[in-house]
């Protein structure tokens, strides 16, 4: 409710909430910008006084304010110049730190921010937005945000008070001139905002793009042995060219607006230039307006209209940023779809039963992979699930798991719906050594101890030990200490597999899932590691996918998976008794066929 209402505040405003906390701070840097732009606007003024004195002499402004020698009035202004520039320049490295500082802490913020938030999304989420386009979000958006608070906000106080400050001293020093140098604003500013209204949707093509590129990059960087493998660098090649022409097209057309307003807003400032030189210059001769005055003025007048023109390249900022805002926000606004159930069950009281009950489910859009299905884990009992490629095996650990919410059924863990549990207690009951292992960048250990962060060196020595990974570990040139590289791809397969086996075990969790945890190691390892499982499962319950048989033969209940359903279970041998399919399977793996 409350983030759908959230939609309907423009960017700028949400921008403007995502800072409340900092409020001191944005009140304290548009004080000093303020600050900053009146006393830049001083020195003309100073000057007009100059001139008055040189002209009028004993019978200028400063000598009608008690300072008779003209010498003393200048020895004044001088003074008062230099206070001037002295505050300025103080007032200016304020408003610059505070606004620098802002706009760090909220890209800081926000970036968390989205980053924890995107955390808390459902798997299905991250299936249908590429980690490319999420990166752009994260990197490029937040940093162009930067942009705008360091640059954008800053000129966009400076121009409001600059304009209202030397507008109202206009006004106020000769109403006859002031309007008419003045005329040109209002098409200006007509001008500003219509060409600013074309910008945004050219804008928001380019952020689009921008996703797509990286996209592109992402994943062909992270695919790039496959790449090199089919020698598919040209054909690569091309389709980043593409993207990137793509992307230089749509910005292209965003530039094409913007460059082609500003040769016309410098006739509009010409036009005010001129009318104050001449119709001014005309009063000064007719004695209506001072020397001194009019000198200000034509100085001044460019500085009123000059920010103008300046007007619209901090539009362009600002629509460059808000395009960004959207997106970052449309990110937050992403309703989150696995919620945490209320309930919390301390991880020592987990016996660690697991009963699917009745359940159904199909991925978004698709048919479905499980339908009615019902399966009872008692607790401390090792269970094995066979079936034929694509039948389901690793989505029921996903439900476990709830990366998905069932659709009809339940699941439940000593005796507790799922849903109804904080969802980081549920994932604390559950060690998971998936199908695709993936490693962090990071050393050996790093990669055990990841999920018991408090582990101690031997405890992941010993955890390494139980999983037959020590060995190859001690042979590595650092050990322990050996950096894996990125998703470990430094290590073979079956090394990867063994690393994963050891943080699951040292993660100690009374339920223990192995999705083809073995099925890159060899036989001789892999029967060394089913003899250290034959400990580790004990008091433990444990599911065991595995499409090699051998692997799950000694399971308390074996479970055969087909058309959506368990079709047969029982014990090893009570399976070969049935001679169903598994007794089929059987045979043809150990070479009885
Ligand atoms: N995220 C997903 N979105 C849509 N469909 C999916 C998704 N993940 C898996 N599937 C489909 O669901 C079905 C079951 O997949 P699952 O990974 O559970 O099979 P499996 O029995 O573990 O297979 P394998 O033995 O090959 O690991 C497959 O047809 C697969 O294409």
């Amino acid at each position: 409710m409350k983030q759908n209402s959230a939609r309907t505040y423009p960017p700028l405003w949400r921008l403007l909430r995502y800072a409340k906390p900092y409020r001191v701070q944005v009140w304290a840097a548009v004080v000093c910008s303020i600050l900053r732009t009146l006393l830049d606007l001083a020195p003309p003024y100073l000057i007009g006084v100059a001139i008055d004195v040189v002209v009028e002499r004993e019978a200028s402004l400063l000598a009608r304010l008690g300072i008779q020698d003209p010498l003393t009035q200048l020895l004044v202004l001088s003074i008062l110049t230099i206070t001037v520039w002295g505050l300025e320049s103080l007032s200016q490295f304020t408003a610059d730190k505070l606004w620098q500082n802002l706009a760090q802490t909220l890209q800081h913020e926000l970036r968390v921010d989205t980053y924890n938030h995107l955390q808390e999304l459902d798997l299905a989420y991250f299936e249908d937005h590429s980690t490319g386009t999420l990166l752009s979000i994260l990197n490029d958006d937040i940093n162009q945000l930067e942009r705008f608070l360091n640059f954008g906000a800053k000129f966009l106080i400076d121009f409001f008070t600059r304009v209202s400050a030397i507008g109202i001293t206009f006004m106020l020093l000769a109403p006859g001139v002031a309007w008419l140098a003045m005329v040109p604003i209002p098409f200006i500013l007509w001008g500003t905002f219509a060409f600013q209204s074309r910008l945004a949707p050219r804008y928001d093509a380019v952020r689009d793009q921008a996703g797509l590129i990286s996209d592109r990059l992402a994943n062909n960087l992270s695919g790039i042995a496959t790449i090199k493998s089919f020698t598919a660098e040209a054909y690569e090649s091309d389709r980043v060219y593409a993207e990137s022409e793509a992307y230089r097209r749509s910005n292209g057309q965003a530039i094409a607006i913007s460059v082609a307003f500003q040769p016309l807003l410098r006739v509009f400032i010409l036009s005010g230039f001129v009318i104050t030189l001449y119709f001014g210059g005309r009063e000064v001769l007719q004695g209506q307006l001072s020397v001194g005055i009019y000198g200000f003025m034509v100085f001044i007048v460019q500085n009123l209209l000059w920010p103008f023109t300046e007007l619209s390249e901090i539009m362009d900022e600002y629509q460059r940023a808000m395009a960004s805002v959207r997106r970052v926000m449309g990110l937050l606004d992403t309703p989150i779809a696995v919620p945490h159930g209320g309930q919390s069950l301390p991880l020592g009281m987990v016996r660690g039963e697991v009963q699917f009950n009745d359940i159904t489910f199909a991925y978004n859009g698709r048919n479905n992979i499980l339908n009615h299905l019902s399966l009872h884990v008692p607790a401390g009992s090792t269970i094995g699930i066979v079936g034929a490629t694509g039948s389901g095996k690793s989505t029921l650990i996903k439900l476990l798991l709830r990366f998905y919410d069932v659709q009809n059924g339940c699941i439940l863990i000593d005796g507790i719906n799922i849903r109804e549990l904080h969802l980081s207690d549920l994932r604390q009951y559950i060690g998971w050594v998936s199908q695709d292992v993936f490693l962090f960048h990071g050393t050996v250990a790093e990669n055990i101890r990841y999920g018991s962060f408090d582990a101690t060196r031997d405890q992941i020595i010993q955890a390494a030990k139980l999983a037959e990974a020590h060995e190859f570990i001690e042979q590595l040139p650092q050990g322990y200490d050996t950096i894996v590289g990125e998703r470990g791809q430094k290590l073979s397969g079956g090394q990867r597999q063994r690393l994963a086996i050891a943080r699951a075990i040292l993660k100690d969790p009374p339920i223990l899932i192995l999705d083809e945890a073995t099925s890159a190691v060899d036989n001789e390892t892999e029967a060394a590691i089913q003899r250290s499982l034959v400990k580790i499962t004990q008091n433990r319950t444990t599911i065991a996918i595995a499409h090699r048989l051998s692997t799950i033969r000694h399971a308390d209940c074996i479970y055969v998976m087909e058309h959506e359903q368990f079709v047969e279970s029982g014990t090893h041998e009570q399976l070969l008794v049935k001679n169903g399919t598994y007794a089929k399977l059987w045979r043809v793996q150990s070479g009885i066929l």
